[in-house]
C-alpha cells in the first residue's frame, strides 16, 4: 500500500487530559470512514492530520515526509484538502472566488488554478452559481462550496469533517458520487451517518475516548453486530456493539445522532 498518511504514537489534546493517546494509523489511497460518538476525538484527529495543530507527542508523516516544522507542514498542506466542521469564508466573495482563494492558499500552481476551480465547482454542482456571493447561499450550498474548496486541485489527502451535515437527500447521493470519484486520493470522512460509511467507505475507523476501537472494512464491522445492540442495520448494530452500547445508551439513536 502506498502510504499517504502515517501516524505513530499520536497523543493530542487541549488541556491536561489528552483527547487522543498513543494512536497509530496508516492510510493509503481509498476512502476511510471515521465514526465515533460526540467528543470521541474525530475532529481533533482530522485537525492534526491537516497539520493545523502539531501533535503533543508522536509523529505525523504525509506522503512519506515527517511533518515536524513550519516548512514541512507547508509542504504537506499543498497535498491536503481539509473541510473543517465549521469553516470560515468571506461573505462578500463569490463562490468562484472563495474556491479559487482556497486553491491559492494551498499553492495550486497558478497555471492550473482557473481550470482546477472550474472543475471543483462542477463536481459539487455549483458551476451555475459560481458568481453568487457566499453570504446568500443556503447552508447546504455553503457546505458544497466547502467540499469544492477541499477537493480543488485533487490533493493526495482529503479530510472531510462531517461533510454531509445540511445536505438534502439528493445532495447526499451526489456527495457519495463525488467522494467515489476522488480516485487516487486518500479520503478520510468523519461522520455520524453509518449509512454514508456503508455506501462509500472501504475502511472504517471507530474512535471512542481518543482510542481506536475498531479498524476494518464495513463488512467486518457489520460482523461485530450482536442481537441486543441497538440499530436498524447490521452495520449500525456492529458499530454500537463495538462501542459497547446497550439499547438506549449514550442518549443516541442507532445512527449516533443525538436524540
Ligand atoms: N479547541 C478546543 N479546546 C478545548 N477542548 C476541545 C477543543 N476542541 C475539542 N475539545 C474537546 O476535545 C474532545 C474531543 O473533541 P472533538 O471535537 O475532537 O470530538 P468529535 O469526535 O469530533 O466530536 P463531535 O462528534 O461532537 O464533533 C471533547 O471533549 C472536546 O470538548
Amino acid at each position: 500500500m502506498r502510504s499517504v498518511v502515517r501516524v505513530s504514537g499520536l497523543t493530542q489534546g487541549y488541556g491536561r487530559d489528552p483527547v487522543i493517546s498513543g494512536l497509530d494509523l496508516e492510510l493509503g489511497p481509498g476512502i476511510t470512514g471515521l465514526l465515533g460518538p460526540n467528543g470521541a476525538g474525530k475532529s481533533t484527529l482530522l485537525r492534526t492530520l491537516a497539520t493545523v495543530t502539531p501533535p503533543l507527542e508522536g509523529e505525523v508523516h504525509v506522503l512519506g515526509e515527517h511533518v515536524r516544522s513550519e516548512r514541512t507542514a507547508r509542504a504537506a498542506r499543498r497535498e491536503i484538502g481539509y473541510l473543517p466542521q465549521d469553516f470560515g469564508y468571506f461573505g462578500h466573495y463569490s463562490v468562484h472566488d472563495f474556491v479559487r482563494y482556497c486553491a491559492w492558499l494551498r499553492e495550486v500552481p497558478s497555471a492550473r488554478i482557473a481550470e482546477a476551480t472550474r472543475t471543483a465547482l462542477r463536481r459539487v454542482g455549483l458551476a451555475e452559481r459560481s458568481g453568487v456571493r457566499m453570504r446568500t447561499l443556503s447552508g447546504g450550498m455553503i457546505r458544497r462550496a466547502g467540499i469544492a474548496a477541499a477537493v480543488v486541485g485533487s490533493p493526495a489527502l482529503v479530510l472531510l469533517d462531517e461533510p454531509t451535515v445540511g445536505l438534502d437527500p439528493a445532495q447526499r447521493l451526489e456527495f457519495r458520487e463525488l467522494v467515489r470519484s476522488l480516485d487516487g486520493s486518500a479520503v478520510v470522512l468523519s461522520t455520524h451517518l453509518v449509512e454514508d460509511v456503508a455506501a462509500v467507505c472501504e475502511r472504517v475507523l471507530v474512535l471512542d475516548g481518543g482510542s481506536v476501537r475498531f479498524t476494518g472494512t464495513p463488512a467486518e464491522l457489520a460482523e461485530r453486530a450482536v442481537p441486543e445492540a441497538p440499530g436498524d442495520t447490521e452495520l449500525e448494530r456492529g458499530y454500537m456493539a463495538v462501542l459497547g452500547a446497550a439499547p438506549g445508551a449514550m442518549g443516541t439513536t442507532a445512527t449516533g445522532a443525538t436524540a
